[in-house]
């Protein structure tokens, strides 16, 4: 039997050295004869581009690898990885890398966010692959599939953790362990949090994923600007200690949803029951459910940070684009054609708790119901603590009403004599 040729070895440019970038690395160079026979070629580990190259980093780095030319790495390579993050260079050596003929594979979902569609369009034309299961839930395979598994269902509804600083920090102030600022320096230690970690904090990574979900899961392009984000710099460390209280976690939720009406994609925290399985999950860990028609609900949970778990999903990507390469075939395109009207924010409908402190007088109860039901707002509880220093705690839960008249509602209570102070405002979701 005649011995196959081996094939030609795939040069792959590794974009970035950070703390995905390191684990990428280490990942192709140790896993070399694995990775090879699974993607059909050996996978050579041209170069790896990065600011400083006289830098000291981790041992499993080759200095020989390190070049601060990303430009001229890109001009010769089959498979770009692109893990610097940021908007530019990023683009631009990602373009300048399909214009070439690479595939590319990329974490960076602020920039697929932002402008995805000029990526995709280019890797179309020059009929390339473009993948990015990392910049969605870190490890968690959850990009794949509601591209490809899910392609022949009707996606209803997204909703889930997505970004696992908050989840920490979230998780950490409920312990009592740190406070906010204490627990996202420590995300940032842990290589969870952002270059700016303020990304996290205000929701704005997860409003990044929220959009690439909502696009991939609905077939109509939504980006970063079209989801309506809270991040979670307004919850206190009271908030955390009531929503146990009353039997919640507070959460930092994606949630994107398909109605008759159009599509709607929010991010921001929430109360979920302590019963809820997200109520579980701690630490950096993301989980994502999907309810489609004809699979019903799907539940997606794993490491959503930290370099090792995202170089996973980085790795695994670079196989599929250099089976690719060995055999012939490209991934799936962008797939727009729904094009669905996107809703606005205020049309989302939710149940709210609303936590007031009011003058402890005889009829304030009724007085707050009356104005909350006259904004056709209904309410399921209500919880009253105190009296302290003559005023007393109101804790109400309402049924599911519009934001708009949620809005309405919290402005007219405000505007009520006996009210003080209304100390906070949270949807209750799941
Ligand atoms: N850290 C995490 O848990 C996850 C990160 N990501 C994404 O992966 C990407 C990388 O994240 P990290 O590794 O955490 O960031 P990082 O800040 O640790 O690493 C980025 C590296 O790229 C380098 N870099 C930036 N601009 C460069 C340029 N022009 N030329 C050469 N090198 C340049 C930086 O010096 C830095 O070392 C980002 O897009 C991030 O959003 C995605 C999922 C999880
Ligand atoms: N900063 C992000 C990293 C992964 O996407 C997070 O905390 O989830
Ligand atoms: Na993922």
């Amino acid at each position: 039997m005649p011995v196959p040729e081996p094939a030609r070895g795939l040069r792959v440019a590794l974009l970035g050295c950070g703390v995905v970038g390191t684990e990428v690395a280490r990942m192709l160079l140790e896993q070399g004869t694995d990775l090879a026979a699974r993607a059909g070629a050996p996978l050579e580990l041209a170069g790896i581009a990065v600011r400083d190259a006289s830098r000291p980093r981790d041992a499993a780095i080759p200095r020989a690898l390190l070049t601060e030319d990303a430009e001229s790495l890109v001009a010769g390579a089959d498979i770009v990885i692109e893990v610097m993050g940021g908007l530019e260079p990023a683009r631009g050596l990602l373009l300048r890398a399909i214009e070439g003929g690479a595939a590319v594979v990329t974490a960076n979902k602020a920039l697929l966010a932002v402008d995805g569609p000029t990526l995709y369009k280019a890797a179309d034309s020059a009929g390339v692959d473009i993948y990015y299961e990392a910049a969605v839930a870190g490890a968690i395979p959850i990009v794949r599939p509601v591209r490809e598994s899910l392609a022949g269902d009707h996606v209803r509804r997204v909703l889930g953790i997505v970004n696992g600083t908050t989840n920490y920090v979230l998780d950490q102030m409920a312990t009592g362990g740190l406070d906010l600022d204490g627990a996202v320096r420590q995300a940032q230690e842990l290589g969870y949090a952002e270059a700016d970690p303020t990304a996290d904090v205000d929701g704005y990574d997860a409003a990044a994923k929220a959009a690439i979900l909502a696009s991939l899961a609905f077939h109509t392009r939504v980006s970063a600007d079209d989801v309506a984000r809270e991040g979670i710099r307004g919850i206190t460390s009271d908030d955390v200690a009531w929503a146990a209280r009353t039997g919640h976690a507070v959460k930092l939720l994606a949630i994107a949803e398909q109605t008759g009406e159009g599509v709607s994609v929010r991010v921001h925290p929430a109360l979920v029951p302590i019963d809820h399985p997200l109520a579980g999950v701690k630490g950096a860990f993301n989980a994502v459910f999907v309810e489609a028609d004809g699979a019903g609900p799907l539940m997606f949970y794993g490491q959503g940070a930290g370099g090792r778990p995202t170089a996973s999903a980085v790795v695994g990507d670079v196989v599929s684009a250099a089976r690719h390469r060995v055999l012939g075939g490209k991934g799936p395109q962008e797939s727009t054609y729904a094009a669905r009207p996107l809703l606005p924010p205020d049309a989302a409908v939710t149940r709210y708790q609303v936590r007031l402190r009011v003058a402890d007088l005889p009829g304030v109860l009724a007085q707050v119901a009356g104005v909350v039901g006259d904004h056709g707002v209904s309410i399921d509880t209500v919880r009253q603590t105190g009296p302290s220093e003559g005023t007393a705690e109101l804790v109400l839960t309402t049924h599911a009403a519009r934001e708009a008249s949620l809005a309405a509602t919290i402005a007219a209570v405000r505007t009520l004599e006996p009210v003080r102070e209304i100390t906070s405002v949270l949807r209750v979701e799941g």
